[in-house]
């Protein structure tokens, strides 16, 4: 099993260009299912997870090609199957993404369950409570959820909590459904701006992807077209922590800077200076890190997808901060392994108490899932010594050439 070796590296500096978001991306591949037509999809991450939900794409009979590295052309004319199977599924949670386009474009969707994962039990309550409101049936049994429905129709559904899942499935499944939808306590992340462009591109009529409610007219087609992916936040965050953590000074080029505001204050709140131009993100880190406070919550708050690498960061701070995971209620896994690398860290329900140090040291640690791996990395840059981590395909899920990326700032990192 390959590994992911970080040596303790000089202060990184350079610039680096951000590739497509894995979730935007992973959505609107699924979201090409409703099209009738031919679906260009650029800045298409270079990804394990966008193999895999391509390869359940093709597996319901859809054309996939990735005609360069990071474009894909997908063709759904036509679509010859409604299962997506356990095998494919048990690869990515967000293979679930397939139930709302399924279930509008063939009235009927067979679809393994997701389970659980490292961070939390995940569960899919809200997705079906939205499908059943649009009048389909559900039947859950032998590990997977069944759903049909002659016709559905729009109707008003209020999320118990804006989940982004849902959120995107039930604005899928309403995209053909028949009259308005209309999703309260919606999901605000740029993501889900992101699907509404594509939809509306290909024929759609969704207004108020941004906001916390979202108004869906179903339409009776919807064709092909040509869209953007738009930029990954959270590898553009990572490397601005990279920056800070290692005392550096990087330039993050092909980011949307409305995107990552959260991340920035607090990165100002650490003593970084930040300088904002455009796409570009420059990010100079200081001597001193000082500690901070961090909450994390639905956008446009604090992204839980930063939260293990903002604890790399303040495991090296000059004092005491206080993490606390408000979305996962599993999230924290990471902590183990930081412990492993000398991070004097106390987790106390869902809050972790972080005291700063100015040594970590390089240990064999093992990436519990993608966010945690990226974690790992970060401290393994300013830790004395190696770092050895395992379990890397989760790293792999959601940073397309980390090792490259870093390497080309003057990390030492590589692959073996
Ligand atoms: C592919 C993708 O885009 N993944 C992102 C997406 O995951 P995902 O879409 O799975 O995250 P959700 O927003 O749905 O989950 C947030 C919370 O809601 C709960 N919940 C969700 C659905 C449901 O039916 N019932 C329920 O209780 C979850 O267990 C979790 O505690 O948003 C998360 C929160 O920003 C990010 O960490 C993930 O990177
Ligand atoms: C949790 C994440 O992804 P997923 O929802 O695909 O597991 C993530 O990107 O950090």
């Amino acid at each position: 099993m390959a590994k992911i070796i970080v040596e303790k590296s000089p202060p990184l500096k350079g610039t680096v260009r951000i590739s497509g978001a894995k979730n935007s991306a992973l959505p609107i591949i699924a979201a090409s299912l409703l099209s009738t037509g031919e679906c260009i999809l650029e800045d298409v991450p270079d990804l394990r997870d966008v193999d895999v939900i391509c390869e359940v794409l093709s597996s319901l009979g859809a054309d996939v090609k990735r005609v360069s590295r990071e474009k894909l052309q997908i063709n759904a004319s036509i679509i010859d199957n409604f299962e997506a199977p356990y095998e494919l599924m048990k690869k990515m949670r967000a293979s679930f993404l397939v139930m709302g386009p399924l279930l509008a474009r063939m009235g009927k969707a067979r679809v393994s369950m997701p389970g659980g994962c490292a961070i939390g039990t995940r569960p899919i309550d809200l997705h079906l409570k939205g499908f059943k409101a649009l009048g389909a049936e559900i039947e859950v049994g032998h590990g997977y959820v069944e759903a049909s429905a002659d016709k559905l129709k729009g109707e008003r559904i209020y999320l118990d909590f804006p989940s982004v899942g849902a959120t995107e499935n039930i604005m899928m499944a309403a995209a053909l459904a028949e009259g308005e939808t209309i999703i309260e306590n919606a999901a605000q992340e740029p993501e889900i701006v992101d699907l509404a462009n594509f939809l509306n591109k290909i024929g759609g009529d969704i207004k108020g992807a941004g906001t916390s409610t979202i108004k869906i007219k179903g339409v009776k087609t919807l064709y092909g077209g040509r869209h953007q992916i738009i930029p990954d936040r959270i590898e553009a965050g990572t490397f601005m922590v990279a920056a800070a953590i290692t005392k550096g000074d990087i330039i993050v080029e092909n980011v949307v800077v409305d995107h990552v505001k959260s991340i920035i204050a607090k990165l100002k709140e650490t003593g970084a200076e930040i300088i904002e131009d455009g796409d570009k993100i420059r990010v100079v880190g200081k001597k001193n890190i000082k500690s901070i406070d961090i909450k994390t919550m639905p956008y446009p708050g604090f992204p839980t997808d930063m939260q293990a690498q903002f604890m790399a960061l303040m495991s090296v701070s000059d004092g005491t901060s206080i993490i606390i995971e408000t979305v996962f209620e599993n999230r924290f896994m990471h902590v183990d392994e930081l412990k492993r690398m000398g991070a004097n860290i106390k987790i106390e329900g869902r809050s972790a108490i972080i005291q700063g140090t100015n040594k970590l040291m390089g240990a064999p640690v093992k990436a519990t899932d993608l966010r945690a791996g990226a974690a790992l990395i970060l401290s393994g840059l300013v830790a004395e010594g190696e770092t050895e981590i395992s379990n890397i395909f989760h790293i792999d899920r959601g940073y397309s050439n980390i090792e490259q990326k870093l390497s080309k700032l003057g990390a030492k990192i590589y692959r073996k």
